[in-house]
């Protein structure tokens, strides 16, 4: 491995703000140093869920987009500079997620489009960066996401405990790291995205703080059964989605048999939604001992509780009782996937995307030696 310290930037589909975090890597360890939220501000995040969920724009909007996205990522990579009071040569390599605007895996044409202009954020801190990590997967016949699977094997994985890690971000995902098996691992559907739109919808709020809302409503078996039945779920894996898929108007549709549901009770419904989804894939594959669990969901209490009661048996617990700070770990990941990028190692696995062969990801940015 190409060790040193690299930075890790992620802007996830909960469009919550810019992760970025700080980590010395080599052959054996990851060792998070630092890390830092950037706000995402809000005409940007409304542009992005509008073209997430297919309203058109023209070229000239998509480049000022990318262009706004790139200076972002910069602004975010140059705070948590300033605050560990770093050079640039003190980092090898910038990982840069990109913010994924579209992401169609099945189709006549497969695509997959992370935005924010790595010229920018390299022009801006003076370091190399990498990017473009998914579509080299999607080329290869891969779904191009999960991709954080590879990095829960190699910092999660245990040669005797059944685990599975899952990211309930904007779309939940499970990596299955179960000894004396190929690592496995993909979406769940919705993590947190139609909780968040509902209460953005009917309280403005960006998501529901602690599940409070849901809590005062109750789930509605026959609206759930229904959610249940949306085709995308019985699908085998490999598989990923996102935004294209689950959103307000697949909420809306799913509710024209329902009128007159209290919304509340619609929270509560997708919030039970979330847990018994990701639940049956854990026990569709067998259980674990330990599921352990990063990303914004992880602090819904109510998600948590139900997931709790759907599995007995099993100790849910945060990735943080294991050594990895939840909130960071998919941008350090990318800082992973940028190390094993520079060191010419393969970044997906075949078993995980449905890639053919295993490959080197994404595309190098090099710093500029003449400034
Ligand atoms: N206290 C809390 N109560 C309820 N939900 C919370 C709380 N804190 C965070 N969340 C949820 O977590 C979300 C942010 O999660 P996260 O940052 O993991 O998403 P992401 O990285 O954008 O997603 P993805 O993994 O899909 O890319 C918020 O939008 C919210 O729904
Ligand atoms: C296309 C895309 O951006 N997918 C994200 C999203 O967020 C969670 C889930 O959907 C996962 O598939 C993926 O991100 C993580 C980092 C991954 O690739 O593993």
């Amino acid at each position: 491995m190409k060790s040193g310290r690299y930075i890790g930037v992620m802007s996830g589909t909960s469009l919550d703000g810019v992760d970025v975090v700080l980590a010395a890597i080599d052959d054996n360890m990851v060792a998070q140093q630092a890390s830092y939220c950037h706000p995402m501000p809000g005409d940007l995040r409304q542009q992005i869920l509008a073209i997430c969920q297919g309203q058109t724009l023209t070229l000239s909007q998509l480049g000022q987009l990318d262009t706004r996205l790139g200076q972002l990522f910069a602004e975010a990579v140059n705070t948590l500079m300033r605050r560990e009071a770093l050079e640039p040569s003190d980092i090898v390599a910038i990982g840069c997620h990109g913010q994924t605007v579209w992401h169609e895996p099945q189709s006549d044409a497969p695509n997959t489009l992370q935005i924010g202009d790595n010229n920018q954020l390299v022009a801006a801190t003076g370091i190399t960066v990498v990017g473009d990590f998914r579509r080299r997967d999607m080329a290869l016949g891969g779904q191009g996401a999960p991709l954080v699977p590879a990095f829960h094997q190699a910092l999660l994985m245990d040669a005797v405990e059944r685990r599975m890690v899952l990211n309930i971000g904007g779309i939940a995902n499970l990596s299955l790291l179960l000894p004396g098996q190929p690592v496995r691992g993909f979406d769940t559907g919705p993590g947190n995205m139609l909780i968040d739109a509902w209460i953005w919808r009917h309280q403005g709020k960006p998501f529901d703080q602690d599940g409070a809302w849901a809590r005062s409503g109750k789930v509605a078996p026959a609206l759930l059964e229904q959610m249940l039945g949306d085709p995308w779920f019985a699908l085998p894996p490999p598989k990923s989605t996102g935004r294209e898929h689950f959103n307000l108007g697949w909420v809306e549709r799913q509710l024209q048999t329902f009128p007159g549901l209290a919304p509340q009770d619609v929270q509560a419904t997708l919030t039970e939604l979330s847990a018994v989804t990701i639940a049956q894939q854990v026990q569709l594959n067998d259980g674990c001992d330990r599921l352990l669990v990063c990303g914004g969901g992880g602090r819904n209490p109510l998600l948590m509780a139900r997931l709790a009661a759907l599995l007995p048996g099993t100790e849910v617990a945060a990735t943080d009782s294991a050594g990895i700070r939840g909130d960071d770990m998919e941008a350090l990941a990318f800082a992973w996937l940028a190390c094993r990028t520079l060191s010419g190692l393969p970044g997906n696995l075949p078993a995980v995307t449905g890639a053919r062969a295993k490959s080197v990801l994404g595309a190098i940015y090099p710093a500029n030696p003449f400034y």
